[in-house]
């Protein structure tokens, strides 16, 4: 049938089976231009082809790639099974499409999308009647055909498992070129099946650095089992159960296993996680590099390894003044061995400053360690910090653990809700900062360490002091620098950050704050500062879809509410007067009076007046 069907196709093009084909390759300068553009495919396809090749090796066969409209970029084998007039046929430079050459494999899965194995006399010219040919397209991770993988042979040669050996190599091809698609991404390898991981039949799906979807594999899309089109709206936590911070905390522990995740569909599968964000941290991008999930045209030159840092100080600086003194006091202390403590409401970006700190620091080659003391449970925090020997108490590891200190030999220790740590294990910690040598528990062996500190707190330590609860011994010993980050409601450079965090979980993708929206944002608190912030932003792009300005109606509810409870009456300047007739007046002033009414909470007023809340908020700069 598909057969069938390519025939007419060939015949519908005008070629007549007994003419002579054109075998004539292109020339030199153009086949450099075609290999230059096609560089990933036939990067990744060489070392597969060359294997698939030791596979067929002496069976008057040859190993082809094309690109995609069929023009041949690389052969191997030899060609002495053709006769020599015809030596040149699967050569490169030679094009293989159906409009050119009527039926064959390659043209065919071209055009089919699909394998395809034509044999003998099933080639539309007679002039190939002597070959028999199986390829196999290789498709990107946009489903688009990027190129043809094929065995040609003599007819003679035919043999039934070579398609399944093509198939299995471009399918290769195709999740190596994927994988290399996408620099500044979370690539995941999934599978419900522990032991396929690394295999053929491995899912690999790619998140934008804050979580978003960005594409999969055909594994991938299996194993996901929803449409392209619906997983576009998807996030690695609604798909995996998980948040992207928890795989930030996997991979900073020591030895991190495969990845224990729950589908969106209740399938438990694991996976492993590969965070090409520069020195990982994800939330910013600059401007210029903000489009860099998306294969570009530097991915398809082969740049897609190179690691790009996106997280260094500089980067954080937005131009909010009180985050840029902050940013030079830091940058004056870089590298002196001074401790920085970075005092800061939850959420103000203080461990992203540390990770910042560390990345601009001469230990940037060095790891980055993080533990938050308020998380672990305070019987944990000693062998988690100082690490234990084998048996040092009941439930510890048969060889011992490296603590989180030694983990950081060599690099910067962050130390993270350090306000929260139990006053028992502070004489514990400043002696090993004193002494700078660790003595894991259970151990008469000390170690010696040598790390760069990093504390923050949200507490204010010095009424800890007082209360007892923070000894003043380690805090001096903390406090060489200390910074306070401004909450995001004193910030100035609020716009900037929103549409750096748009740009980051939209990949890029233009979306803008309507002015409704971004007079909302100024009034608000921001109780959670960015973390609540991209939170926001990241729901809001969902719910916009295609709208790119996101306005009123993308903002969830709760912040809705959360606008409400905080607003208070509306202020003397807001107070309308009265005595213009024009209708839009009367409702400005109707609206007015409920808020004033229903002490400013929006909801309540809406209620009374019978309209959305939206209404109301959309009127409320008109009330001025
Ligand atoms: N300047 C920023 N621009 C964009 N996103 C930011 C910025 N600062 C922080 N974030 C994001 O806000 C979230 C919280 O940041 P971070 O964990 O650094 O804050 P924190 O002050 O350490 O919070 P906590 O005190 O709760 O531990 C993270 O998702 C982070 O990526």
């Amino acid at each position: 049938m598909v057969i069938e069907t390519s025939r007419q196709r060939s015949a519908g093009y005008g070629l007549c089976p007994g003419v002579r084909p054109d075998f004539a390759p292109l020339a030199r300068s153009d086949m450099s231009l075609l290999l230059e553009q096609n560089t990933l495919l036939h990067a990744h396809a060489v070392p597969a082809m060359e294997t698939l090749y030791q596979q067929i090796i002496n069976t008057h066969n040859m190993v082809l790639l094309t690109d995609a409209q069929g023009i041949i970029l690389h052969s191997l084998g030899d060609a002495d099974f053709i006769e020599k007039a015809n030596r040149v046929a699967l050569a490169p430079g030679v094009g293989w499409s159906e409009d050119r050459m009527g039926t064959n494999a390659i043209g065919t899965a071209i055009a089919e999308k699909a394998p395809s194995l034509v044999h003998a006399d099933q080639h539309y010219l007679a002039a190939n009647h002597f070959l028999t040919c199986s390829a196999a397209p290789i498709t990107d991770h946009q489903g688009k055909v990027i190129g043809v993988l094929d065995v040609s042979g003599d007819r003679r040669s035919y043999h039934q498992h070579t398609m399944a050996l093509v198939r299995m190599s471009a399918l290769m091809i195709e999740n190596q070129v994927f994988a290399a698609t996408f620099e500044h991404a979370i690539v995941l390898r999934f599978h419900a099946r522990p032991e396929f991981i690394g295999t053929l039949m491995e899912g690999i799906a790619a998140f934008s650095p804050g979580g978003r979807f960005l594409a999969a594999n055909r594994n991938g899309l299996f194993q996901l089992g929803l449409p392209c089109q619906a997983l576009q709206m998807h996030t690695f936590h609604s798909l995996f159960g998980l948040p992207v911070s928890a795989l930030f905390d996997h991979y900073r522990t020591a030895a991190p296993g495969l990845l224990d995740m729950c589908l969106h569909n209740g399938v438990r599968v694991r996976g492993r996680a590969e965070l090409r964000l520069g020195s990982g941290m994800h939330a910013l991008t600059d401007p210029d590099e903000a489009a860099a999930p998306s294969p570009s045209a530097t991915a398809q030159a082969g740049a897609a390894a190179r690691p790009r840092r996106l997280s260094g100080l500089r980067y954080l600086n937005t131009g909010d003044p009180q985050l840029e003194k902050v940013i030079d006091k830091v940058n004056r202390v870089l590298g002196r061995d001074i401790p920085i403590l970075i005092m800061g409401e939850t959420g103000t970006g203080k461990e992203l400053l540390a990770q910042a700190i560390h990345n601009d620091s001469p230990r940037a080659a060095g790891p980055f360690v993080a533990v938050n003391c308020a998380s672990i449970p305070e019987s944990l925090i000693e062998s988690e910090l100082f690490g234990y020997e084998e048996g040092a108490f009941t439930g510890a590891r048969k060889k011992g653990a490296a603590g989180k200190i030694l983990q950081a030999n060599g690099g910067t220790l962050f130390l993270d809700e350090i306000g929260d740590m139990p006053v028992s294990l502070q004489a514990h910690l400043l002696r090993v900062l004193q002494e700078r040598m660790v003595t894991p528990l259970g151990s008469g062996k000390s170690i010696p360490v040598n790390v760069e500190l990093i504390c923050a707190t949200n507490h204010n330590l010095r009424e800890r002091i007082a209360k007892g609860l923070f000894r003043e011994d380690l805090y001096y010993r903390l406090n060489g620098l200390v910074v306070k980050l401004p909450p995001l409601r004193e910030r100035t450079d609020l716009e900037t950050v929103a549409s750096k965090i748009l740009s980051t979980e939209s990949d890029g993708g233009p979306y803008l704050l309507s002015d409704e929206v971004l007079r909302l944002f100024r009034r608000h608190k921001w109780p959670g500062n960015f973390r609540q912030l991209t939170n926001l932003l990241r729901t809001a792009v969902i719910m916009a879809g295609d709208e790119h300005e996101i306005g009123l109606d993308h903002m969830p509810d709760d912040f809705l509410d959360d606008i409400d409870a905080m607003a208070g009456p509306p202020t003397s300047a807001q107070t309308f007067v009265a005595g213009s007739a024009r209708l839009e007046d009367m409702e400005l002033s109707a609206i007015m009076q409920s808020l004033e009414a229903n002490d400013g909470n929006v909801s309540a007023t809406a209620r009374a007046l019978g309209v959305s809340r939206n209404t109301i908020y959309r009127k409320l700069p008109h009330l001025k």
